[in-house]
């Protein structure tokens, strides 16, 4: 019988999409998508909105980190197409954003995992008839470490990547962003985020406690002037969300990658400064000149690589890092916010109050 009741219409609120002109019957109480990289930081703080917002979730991760109502939990390597298909069955939407923490300078670990294993996690996706693939890429795919001032989506990728992590992570991009394909009814978009950050990081504040900690953080380098984005983390989120909602075919945002940041550039040593302070440690005083410490990291950073099969040690000062510290790095999101209406949900005063507040146990003294 094919007449709807009134409690089918209510229950399966169906809409209908065009893909590959076959109509396709999508029902909404039936949201069903998989994070991959979902036990992560950013992974995490996007399976809880999905769920505030009705989906249920299938978790894709090396390592299960939480139970949560709602959330099915799949352990395994994405470069393992395998242990990766049962995520993602019955699946219509997917967001990739796994990936070995930047810090790690293993290139063959960058290059299995960014690389092929995005491969892996396309093909999956096309073999399991899913419909969008939302990539969290980084703004950083264009930052050569020089200026960057107000970056649109348009500038170049970096032609000299300063390392691994941002090499693999333009391969990475450009993977997902050519795969995209109406006439299949397979649609791919790139968020780009910049210096994420809020409650549960394990990178910004842990690393910048440490530093202080151990009496490194006294010193601005440069003269302290450089402005950069950082984005609270709520509000990358909402970018990976808006991006999922509208990639449709007959929207702008296919196969493009997007910019999401706070919108508000800071000092990166103001606000250094400002997340030390709130924990109860000095704010850096003295200069050094930028040009002294970059060249002291690159041959610290060759050093370990020279060194590498007598001794291991992870400078804190690498290339990158020192970059990031002495340089403007500041990303338009203009285009997020004419196609996908985009605008920041948390203030990066309000960020900083609530990222400061949840790490009790990093306090001074605690
Ligand atoms: N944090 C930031 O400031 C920015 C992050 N990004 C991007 O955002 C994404 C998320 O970053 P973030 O949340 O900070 O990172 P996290 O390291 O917190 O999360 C990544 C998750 O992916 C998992 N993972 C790593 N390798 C694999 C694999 N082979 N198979 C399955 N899972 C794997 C990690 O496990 P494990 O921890 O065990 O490795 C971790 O749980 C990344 O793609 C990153 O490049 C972009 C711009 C800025
Ligand atoms: C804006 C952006 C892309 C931030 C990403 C997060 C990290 C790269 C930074 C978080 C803490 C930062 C930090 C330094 C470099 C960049 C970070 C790791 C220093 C090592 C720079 C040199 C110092 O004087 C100490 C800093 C500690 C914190």
């Amino acid at each position: 019988n094919s007449v709807l009741t009134l409690q089918d219409a209510v229950v399966l609120l169906v809409y209908t999409e065009y893909f590959d002109n076959r109509p396709l019957l999508v029902a909404q109480s039936n949201k069903r998508c998989a994070v991959i990289g979902g036990s992560g930081f950013l992974g995490r703080h996007l399976v809880e909105k999905l769920l505030d917002r009705g989906y249920s979730v299938s978790v894709f991760d090396i390592r299960q980190s939480y139970e949560l109502p709602g959330v099915t939990f799949h352990q395994g390597d994405l470069c393992d197409k395998q242990a990766l298909l049962p995520a993602l069955k019955d699946v219509s939407l997917v967001f990739h954003c796994a990936s070995p923490a930047p810090g790690s300078d293993n290139r063959a670990l960058f290059e299995s995992v960014n690389i092929q294993g995005t491969r892996i996690v396309i093909q999956a996706c096309i073999e399991a008839g899913v419909q969008k693939l939302v990539l969290t890429s980084s703004a950083s795919v264009v930052f050569e470490g020089t200026d960057i001032k107000n970056g649109r989506e348009d500038l170049p990728y970096a032609k000299k990547p300063i390392d691994y992590y941002t090499q693999t992570k333009i391969e990475q991009e450009k993977l997902v962003l050519e795969a995209c394909d109406k006439e299949k009814g397979f649609l791919t978009v790139a968020i780009r985020p910049h210096g994420i950050f809020g409650p549960r990081d394990p990178q910004l504040v842990p690393i910048l406690v440490d530093t202080a900690r151990r009496g490194k953080m006294k010193f601005i380098i440069g003269d302290g002037t450089n402005l950069v984005d950082f984005t609270f983390v709520e509000n990358v989120v909402h970018g990976h969300i808006l991006a999922a909602e509208r990639l449709r075919p007959d929207s702008p945002i296919c196969g493009k990658p997007y910019h999401i940041t706070n919108d508000e550039p800071v000092r990166f040593w103001d606000f250094m400064s400002e997340v030390l302070v709130g924990l109860g440690y000095a704010a850096p005083r003295y200069h050094l000149p930028y040009a002294l410490v970059y060249g002291l990291a690159l041959l610290l950073w060759l050093l370990a690589l020279i060194l590498r099969p007598l001794v291991s040690f992870k400078p804190t000062f690498t290339p990158m890092r020192v970059a990031l510290a002495g340089t403007h790095h500041y990303y338009s999101c203009e285009r997020a916010k004419q196609d996908m209406g985009y605008k920041p949900v948390v203030s990066l005063k309000e960020g900083i109050a609530r990222t400061v507040q949840s790490y009790p146990h990093l306090k001074q003294g605690a």
